[in-house]
């Protein structure tokens, strides 16, 4: 039987409809939620996510300021950026879309950000507060896959969860998120060896490699959950370019018990966990506390 094809397209209009309506309520207090993007060079990916991100937070009523910057932006020049953000009252997140050219030192960049504001949540704090369970602001991909994972699963208590891939951004925090939800986790990546055994033991497999294919049907456990986070461009044998995940969707749909698809999955999530991680910032910093079954997504 196939797979149900998890609509992470539909569920983030959702989430963005229910923000709408938050934010909404919080204008008549006088409060709006401001988002900061910082988009250093012209790489045309970047500029295609900064996109989203700014088309996003306007439907939603969330203010967001772009801070283009040239290739060759040094690292004082960006964090005398991030010093005057910090510093301005109004603003309640700042995300600095990466990558960053190499002359710019990532890690203290990140260290730089007002924790507070910190909205991807890459900050050694929010990192400290997530790995202890204490609270703080979760990256925005990983946030998404667990919303997505609870959208067919009500309780992963006890599950075998196998994450490919150990990025800061996702793969790592993954693995905390999963590990608090109660799921035995494995951590692996693209040099773990034995990866097929591995994965066919797991009732949950997240993959973030950023390789096209690399998970095959007979990787999965029939029923298990596959969350694709892979995003890579294919080329056609006529020539056209298209969006590809890290698991071989075509086949993988006829074994798992529920999948996510490759654009239309994890993608539009995270750009929906940021605005609520922009909204979850900007009530933090000023201290309001609201009723909300959105915020408290963390
Ligand atoms: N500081 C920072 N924070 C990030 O969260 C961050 C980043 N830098 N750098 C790049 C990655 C990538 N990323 C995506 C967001 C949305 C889609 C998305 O909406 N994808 C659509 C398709 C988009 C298309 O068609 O090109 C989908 O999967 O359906 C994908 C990827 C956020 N990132």
């Amino acid at each position: 039987m196939a797979a149900d094809v998890i609509d992470g397209t539909a569920f983030a209009r959702g989430l963005t409809k229910d923000l709408t309506e938050q934010v909404a309520g919080l204008a008549e207090r006088g409060v709006v939620p401001q988002l900061a993007v910082i988009l250093v060079g012209e790489d045309p990916a970047s500029q295609t996510y900064v996109r989203s991100k700014i088309r996003a937070a306007r439907s939603i009523g969330i203010r967001s300021v772009e801070h283009r910057l040239d290739a060759a932006t040094t690292q004082g020049d960006l964090l005398s950026l991030i010093d005057r953000l910090n510093a301005d009252a109004e603003t309640d997140g700042i995300l600095i879309q990466l990558p960053l050219p190499p002359q710019i030192n990532i890690a203290q960049v990140i260290r730089a950000i007002d924790p507070a504001k910190d909205v991807d949540g890459f900050h050694p704090t929010n990192v400290g507060q997530r790995v202890t369970g204490s609270g703080g602001i979760v990256p925005c991909t990983p946030k998404g896959v667990m919303l997505l994972i609870g959208s067919v699963a009500a309780n992963v208590e006890g599950l075998d969860a196998l994450v490919i891939g150990a990025s800061n951004i996702v793969g790592k925090p993954m693995a905390d998120l999963l590990l608090a939800a109660g799921c035995t986790v494995t951590t692996a990546h693209i040099k773990t060896v034995g990866l097929p055994d591995i994965c066919r033991r797991a009732d949950i497999v997240v993959v973030a490699v950023g390789k096209a294919g690399l998970v095959k049907a007979d990787w999965i456990k029939p029923g298990a959950i596959v969350i694709d986070v892979g995003i890579n461009r294919a080329i056609s044998p006529c020539g056209k370019s298209s969006l590809v995940g890290d698991v071989a969707f075509n086949e993988a749909v006829e074994v798992a018990g529920a999948i996510t698809p490759v654009p239309g999955g994890v993608g539009p999530m995270t750009i929906a966990c940021l605005m609520i991680n922009t909204v979850q910032a900007a009530l933090e910093r000023r201290g309001i506390v609201i009723a909300s079954a959105l915020i408290a997504t963390r």
